[in-house]
């Protein structure tokens, strides 16, 4: 697991490293600056390098850079921006430090040949628009050729939500300090960074002094959490699910949902739908048990049966907007004793009256995409879409779920302000049924014994790379949804 952080955060990260543990900030952007020389210096960078700062301490570390460059045989063209009034304390030390040397510090970037630029413009402390000199500086700063390496964060990329404020330096290399930035992760923000480096210059956990970062994001190492599986096991160690899907000419929502479970590890998958599905899921799942129902009357009794001993259930995918999906909606929500995941039609239905999700104390995981968000939420897809994470906190609060968002970086929060930004996966995943794939996924590990939140953020990893593995082999173009199941098994053998 790794830690996202915000602004905030950070800045009372450092402080606690400066204040509670007596390591001086000019300590730190010591280390801050060395880590960008070694980068420099592996890639055998040559002169001219620029080195463009600001006047708060982003730009106290790019003048520690353009000293220790100096000091290692360099000559750095240094340009600060901004006036000296406004130094932070360890900017206008560094820049001393930089006039003893003799070392010029321009006003204006001079119009030569660069083999590398170095932004240190703006860290995270940037607050508001980038305009003005700064805004004009950074597009000078894009148009030059070179090495664009940018300090801590793209200066005019927002920390906390990835916006672009303005303008944005085009970065080649990010080099961030301590831990990753939420800014860093979220579109558009992740395109301005190009290859990030997460260094450490002695920010430690210790530094949040108890009060772990609500934010993270998985990598690899992070499958190991998923649910092992046993010497001495049997079908029902796995878990019994209940997949409520597929209406008339739908059958394939239910096929890939149940084959995902499969595929996830389930030990039983039941399937529930319309009796005009029988045939086709026996013949495409054969080991899916079938609950079918031939009218609407039949519905109540057989769902309330099929209920009876599973440990997670799903109702959505495919199963049409219609009376009938609010019905057996009702049905579930209302008798469910497990957590259900709700998806696609199921989330139509509910956005009919969100409040039936007050009846019930078991947890529920809905799995919006940012059409079917906009459906519950009333809000257009455009608001949504450029505050994913606020959207998301505003209904986990409202409606005490656990709401898995799916966009570019799909999120996933809950109430206990718990927040997870995915980044695995890829744009060949925009494809018809991906969505019933991350049903099945996250169901089957619910089923499993993941609990609820954990599940839906894993299986939304899984998902990525399951579908980086389908890239692999069809492409973005010709990647299908049941490509993605095909990857799970990819991802999963060289688990255990
Ligand atoms: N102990 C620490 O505090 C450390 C901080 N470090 C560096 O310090 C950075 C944070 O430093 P600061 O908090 O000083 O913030 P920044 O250096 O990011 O910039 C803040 C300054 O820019 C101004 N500003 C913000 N938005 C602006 C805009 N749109 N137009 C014009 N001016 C604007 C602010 O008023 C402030 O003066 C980090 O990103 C990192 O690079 C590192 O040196 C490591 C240690
Ligand atoms: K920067």
């Amino acid at each position: 697991m790794e830690y996202l952080l915000d602004s905030k955060t950070m800045k009372s990260c450092d402080s606690a490293t400066a204040n509670y543990f007596g390591l001086p900030s000019i300590v730190l952007m010591e280390r801050a600056a060395l880590s960008v020389i070694e980068l420099i210096q592996d890639k055998k960078m040559k002169d001219n390098i620029l080195v463009v700062c600001g006047t708060g301490n982003n730009g106290g570390d790019g003048l520690a850079i353009a000293r220790i460059l100096y000091e290692r045989g360099y000559k750095p063209i240094v340009v600060l921006i901004g006036s000296d009034d406004s130094l932070t304390k360890e900017a206008a030390i560094q820049k001393k430090i930089l006039e003893k040397y003799k070392i010029n510090i321009e006003s204006t970037i001079p119009q030569i040949e660069y083999t590398t630029i170095i932004d240190a413009l703006f860290g995270i402390g940037l607050s508001r628009e980038v305009e003005g000199i700064y805004y004009e500086n950074i597009s000078i700063m894009n148009k030059i050729e070179g090495c664009k390496i940018a300090i801590d964060i793209p200066s005019g990329i927002s920390a906390d939500t990835g916006k672009v404020l303005g303008i944005a330096f085009q970065a080649d290399y990010t080099i961030t300090f301590g831990f990753s930035k939420i800014g860093l992760v979220l579109y558009p923000g992740c395109t301005y960074c190009g290859k990030i480096i997460v260094k450490d210059i002695g920010i430690t956990k210790d530094s949040f002094l108890g009060e772990l970062p609500i934010t993270f994001t998985y990598n690899k190492k992070d499958l190991q959490e998923l649910p092992k599986r046993k010497f001495y096991s049997n079908k029902g160690t796995y878990g019994k699910i209940l997949i409520i899907a597929g209406n008339i000419n739908m059958s394939g929502a239910a096929c890939l949902a149940g084959k995902s479970a499969y595929f996830t590890g389930s030990g039983l998958v039941n399937i529930f739908t319309s009796s005009e599905n029988r045939i086709i899921l026996q013949s495409n799942l054969p080991e899916a048990v079938l609950t079918c129902f031939n009218s609407e009357e039949e519905i109540e009794e057989l769902l309330l049966e099929s209920m009876e001993n599973v440990d997670a259930i799903a109702i959505g995918p495919g199963c049409g907007d219609n009376h009938i999906t609010r019905k057996l909606l009702e049905l579930v929500i209302k008798n469910t004793k497990v957590p259900v995941v709700i998806d696609a039609d199921g989330l139509n239905a509910l956005s009919k009256g969100n409040e039936l999700l007050t009846e019930t104390d078991q947890p529920i995981i809905l799995t919006p995409h940012l059409g079917e968000m906009s459906r519950l939420t009333g809000d257009d897809v455009g608001k949504i879409q450029s505050a994913l994470l606020n959207s998301s906190k505003q209904w986990v609060n409202k409606y005490k779920s656990i709401l898995v968002l799916k966009d570019a970086r799909t999120i996933v929060t809950d109430s206990n302000n718990r927040v997870y930004i995915n980044r695995s996966g890829n744009n060949g995943m925009a494809t018809a049924g991906s969505g019933d794939v991350l049903t099945g996924i996250i169901t089957s590990l619910i089923g499993q014994g993941k609990k609820p939140f954990e599940a839906a953020s894993l299986a939304v990893y899984l998902h990525g790379l399951a579908g980086d593995e389908a890239r692999k082999k069809y492409g973005v173009y010709s990647l299908m949804a049941s490509h993605i199941i095909e990857g799970i098994s990819m991802v999963l053998k060289e688990i255990n």
